[in-house]
């Protein structure tokens, strides 16, 4: 790396809680060079990539970080470039070498890096940019020593053995992979992910894939349900747990011992999200420890999220709209009463500042599987009972048909019936498909990159919360989402899962349209507070203005 992107890494260690001022007398904008990025990465950059001009504020900061060798905790809006940035950073690093040869091994090259992912589409997205990258004449220089990336994901059509033969003869540059995935192959073989070897380790999505229980003060029966719930995740850790667990186990050892040595030959950590909360910074540091206190950068850039005067919520990307509809049981299709078509902020608001919503301590474990993908046979979906409400589905199908004009996303709740709902939205003529982007290079190439196949209808994609984080899917124009999302509750887990769901659109300079549509309901009735309030509380907290939705009253 450059000399200038050291002195920046250093200058960022030492002050870990604090952004960097920009440097008063450089004028010009920061480039990648400037930042450590190599030649043949920044021309490729060009050539695949022309809108990615200069790296972003937060790319500044944390890919001279990363190439310093330090550890990091990066946190900032979706789609700010954190995980492009990432793998830019990973690519530039040269392939270690191998130490003590094996005689298994019949490939010298070594695996670098491993990208921990929290689900397949999100694999084959970072290996399908390293493709892109690394397609351009000059970038597979022979630094890299054999294949650049490769995705490891759990696949029922792969045997394992054939995975771990692959990964031994010809390891990859960077190892990308879903945390099951991983440790099945580490069980089945210790040496094939060269663990003791890595250089760097990235957790993407960190908060969902470390699970932690948040430390809410309360009462006794609170503190109760936070030990059992605590005890529950102690003893069957989430696989990315226990990956970790055994990169770091002998800083852990020491660290239960004494003070840390900082000359242990263990790989850096990069953990990253659009939303890390307080309780997991804390567990990161008091009880995971596979982080370096003291060759730490934290990286929070949460000061560009801005509200405009539209109502939308935007970071460095472009303007998201957000919508509720209501569903009335009648056919009746409706706004949320309080949305506006000029929206305003009030002179009394305040501007946004996320680290309310950062400090927010509510329940949130998540379930830390990998999502199996549905497969339900047409008759198995045809006989049994639908479990969404049809009115809902009617109404998104309807607002899908008057707005969308290539590609929507529809996010169902966790462990929803995919094809399920795919079935019923085709039934009311939408071309609705599950997000699967494995499907064929063709489909993939589609969606990645934002090509438009002109002949295709709109496209309706339906996926659930825990496939879709992290994804960038750049001809995507609106999201829609039945119901409060990972509800029923409103606390942080919900607020995370409505940023990390609408953060799909509105991407680098892109608009987009997020609708919500929930049921009307009494609120004296037996559900209490009713869909339309929690929208409401969940706006308040982000500080969104809903817009109205034209087509409906
Ligand atoms: N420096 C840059 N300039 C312009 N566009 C960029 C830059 N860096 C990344 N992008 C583009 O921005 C989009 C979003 O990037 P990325 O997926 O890395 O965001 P993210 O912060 O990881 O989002 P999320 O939190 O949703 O995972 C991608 O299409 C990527 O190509």
């Amino acid at each position: 790396m450059s000399r200038s992107a050291e002195a920046h890494a250093d200058a960022l260690s030492s002050t870990p809680e604090s952004t960097p001022e920009p440097d008063p007398v450089k004028k010009e904008p920061v480039t990648f060079k400037d930042i450590g990025i190599r030649r043949s990465i920044y021309r490729a950059l060009d050539v695949v990539f022309p809108a990615i001009k200069h790296p972003t504020e937060t790319q500044q900061q944390f890919i001279p970080a990363i190439l310093s060798g330090k550890d990091v905790l990066l946190k900032d809006s979706t789609g700010s470039g954190k995980s492009f940035g990432i793998l830019l950073a990973l690519l530039n690093k040269p392939r270690s070498e191998f130490p003590g040869l094996q005689s298994t091994i019949t490939n010298p090259s070594s695996i670098t890096s491993l990208l921990v992912v929290p689900h397949r589409d999100l694999a084959y997205q970072f290996v399908h940019w390293v493709e892109q990258l690394t397609a351009t004449p000059g970038v597979t220089s022979p630094r890299y020593g054999g294949v650049v990336a490769k995705a490891i994901v759990r696949d029922k059509q792969i045997e394992m053995a054939t995975r771990i033969s692959s990964l031994r003869s010809d390891p990859p540059h960077i190892l990308i992979g879903t945390p099951q995935a991983l440790l099945d192959v580490h069980n089945e073989d210790p040496a094939a992910l060269q663990l003791s070897n890595l250089s760097t380790v990235v957790v993407d999505e960190v908060d969902y894939l470390i699970e932690t229980v948040p430390l809410k003060s309360g009462g006794k029966s609170f503190y109760k349900a936070f030990l059992k719930a605590k005890k529950k995740i102690d003893r069957h850790p989430s696989p990315t747990r226990q990956l970790l667990d055994i990169i770091y186990a002998s800083r852990k050892n020491r660290a239960e011992q004494g003070p840390t040595s900082t000359h242990e030959n263990l790989p850096q950590l990069v953990m990253s999200s659009a939303t890390l909360r307080k309780h997991l910074d804390l567990f990161l540091f008091k009880e995971g420890r596979w982080l370096r206190r003291d060759q730490l950068v934290k990286i929070k850039c949460s000061d560009k999220q801005r509200i405009y005067d539209t109502g939308a919520i935007s970071s460095i990307s472009g303007d998201i709209l957000h919508s509720v509809l209501i569903v009335a049981g009648n056919g009746d299709i409706k706004n949320m009463s309080d949305a506006t078509s000029l929206p305003l902020i009030s002179p009394g608001d305040e501007p946004v500042t996320p680290e309310a919503i950062f400090d927010d301590q509510s329940p949130a474990i998540e379930s830390q599987s990998e999502m199996p993908r549905n497969s339900l046979a047409i008759t198995e979906l045809v006989d049994s009972p639908s479990p969404f409400n049809p009115d809902t589905v009617e109404a998104i199908a309807t607002a899908f048909a008057l707005d969308v004009p290539s590609i929507a996303l529809l996010v169902l709740p966790a462990s929803s019936p995919v094809h399920r709902a795919v079935y019923e939205l085709k039934q009311l003529g939408v071309n609705a498909k599950a997000l699967d982007l494995t499907v064929s290079d063709k489909g993939r190439l589609h969606l990645l990159t934002g090509g438009k196949t002109a002949e295709e209808a709109p496209t309706l994609l339906v996926a659930t919360l825990a496939s879709i984080r992290g994804l960038d899917l750049p001809s995507l124009t609106h999201v829609f989402i039945p119901g409060i999302p990972e509800g029923p509750k409103v606390n942080g887990q919900t607020i995370d899962a409505y940023l990390h769901i609408a953060g799909r659109v509105g991407r680098f300079g892109k608009g987009g349209r997020v609708i919500t549509v929930v049921e009307a309901r009494d609120p004296g009735g037996s559900h209490g507070v009713d869909d339309e309030a929690k929208m409401r509380r969940i706006f308040r907290e982000i500080k969104v203005k809903p817009v109205r939705f034209e087509h409906f009253d």
